[in-house]
């Protein structure tokens, strides 16, 4: 794909998070807080169809305006939208491909997004290929230049933290495959600490139920392009079926995503003491901030930190279960990215939804634990993960 990004960022990114542009929203009353535009349809001044900028919420609204067009800035895209989950927007972009047509994708992979690839592979007619996006060969020896349509990353991958070479894949894929698009899920790290568009993906996308919004008061998605031409396929599409983000949750996303940095920066400093904890204890962790993960050094040239969520392994699902509902400070529940610190079991929960035999077959471990560390202090999180490790039966080292 063409380098069609212009990035319009002047200042450090937490800055722009903050810092909203008030030319995007033509405020007669120059409102500090974007209004809420709650209005299905606009009063037209001409019966010819030539009226204003907005006709119907479902295909624009001021609001999803602002928050586009604040987003569209943060993720250095050329345009982005906002629907209404982080799976409306997969849907969105995988209508972009054809019947016939194919998908790379990885063998780590958030358990909706399995869910919905399976789908388009039943009902469509798309073939979707499943392999270790660790590894470029493994992406490589599947591309073909006529039928491969997205190659679709998680880096880190949602629930074993593995992580992808984006700018080597991109690169490849954009050599080999010249009419493919490189998409990636970029929920975990959210674009505070990583920016996939700057590395050569053609699309990024987000759950903003997660860290882009962060307080687990609305379901969002957002999708950020770098050409002008796929994002005016994406809104087609966008417009067509009405997926568009409704204008109050639009507005409590423009406000979440305000205080993104300082949220992201306690998360994930409270993650690396706690990720240290756990592997003080012998256990097996999942986590991009710890040497000892093998991809420590890549993960480094292409994130600006480790993020907030990890996972490990205690060998035993019986145990891993216990520690999990010992836990009082760690609420038991799917998601991550808010402020409240969380703790699950992906192959009970979030991930449950692939077949127990694919889970074999991924080798994705019965045991593991999930955690998505909270800006609570973190003395108190390691004395209730203590506490709960304690009672489940578990010798802790102090
Ligand atoms: C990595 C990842 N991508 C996408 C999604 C889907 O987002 P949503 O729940 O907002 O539909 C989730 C979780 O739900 C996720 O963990
Ligand atoms: N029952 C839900 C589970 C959602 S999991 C949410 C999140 N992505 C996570 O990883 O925790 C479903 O079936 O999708």
């Amino acid at each position: 794909m063409a380098d069609d990004n212009s990035s319009t960022s002047k200042y450090n990114i937490a800055t722009e998070l903050v810092f909203i542009d008030s030319e995007a929203v033509k405020d007669n009353y120059n409102a500090a807080s974007v209004p809420i535009y709650q209005t299905a349809t606009f009063k037209q001044r001409e019966a010819d169809g030539s009226g204003g900028e907005y006709d119907y919420s479902r295909s624009g609204n001021p609001t999803r305006t602002a928050v586009e067009a604040h987003l569209a800035k943060i993720m250095k895209a050329e345009r982005a939208f906002v629907v209404s989950t982080g799976m409306t927007a997969l849907d969105v972009i995988l209508r972009l491909v054809k019947t016939g047509q194919e998908i790379i994708t990885g063998d780590d992979l958030y358990g909706g997004t399995n869910r919905l690839l399976t789908y388009v592979s039943q009902y469509n007619g798309v073939k979707v290929h499943n392999v270790d996006t660790t590894d470029v060969v493994q992406i490589e020896q599947r591309l073909d230049p006529v039928k491969t349509r997205l190659v679709l990353l998680e880096s880190p991958t949602n629930p074993l933290i593995k992580i992808a070479d984006v700018r080597r894949v991109a690169d490849r894929v954009h050599q080999l495959c010249p009419s493919a698009l490189v998409v990636v899920d970029n929920t975990m790290m959210s674009p505070y600490l990583q920016n996939t568009l700057d590395m050569g993906v053609d699309i990024e996308y987000h759950s903003g139920t997660k860290y882009l919004s962060g307080h687990h008061d609305l379901m969002a998605g957002v999708i950020g392009c770098r050409s002008a031409q796929v994002a005016e396929q994406l809104y087609f599409v966008i417009n067509s079926n009405g997926s568009g983000l409704g204008a109050f949750d639009c507005w409590l996303l423009l406000r979440g995503v305000k205080t993104l940095a300082i949220r992201m920066e306690k998360q994930q400093s409270n993650a690396i003491l706690i990720a240290d904890f756990l592997e003080a204890q012998g256990f097996r962790v999942h986590y991009p901030g710890l040497q000892s993960h093998p991809r420590y050094e890549l993960h480094k040239s292409l994130a600006s930190g480790p993020g907030a969520v990890l996972s490990f392994e205690t060998g035993d699902v019986a145990l891993s279960e216990r520690i999990v509902e010992a836990a009082r400070l760690w609420s038991i529940s799917v998601s991550f990215g808010c402020v409240n610190s969380l703790i699950s079991m992906p192959c009970k929960m979030s991930h449950s939804s692939i077949p127990a035999e694919v889970r074999k077959q991924r080798q994705l471990p019965e045991d593991l634990i999930r955690l998505c560390v909270g800006i609570e202090h973190v003395d108190d999180l390691i004395g209730d993960l203590t506490n709960a490790l304690q009672k489940a039966g578990v010798q802790v080292k102090h």
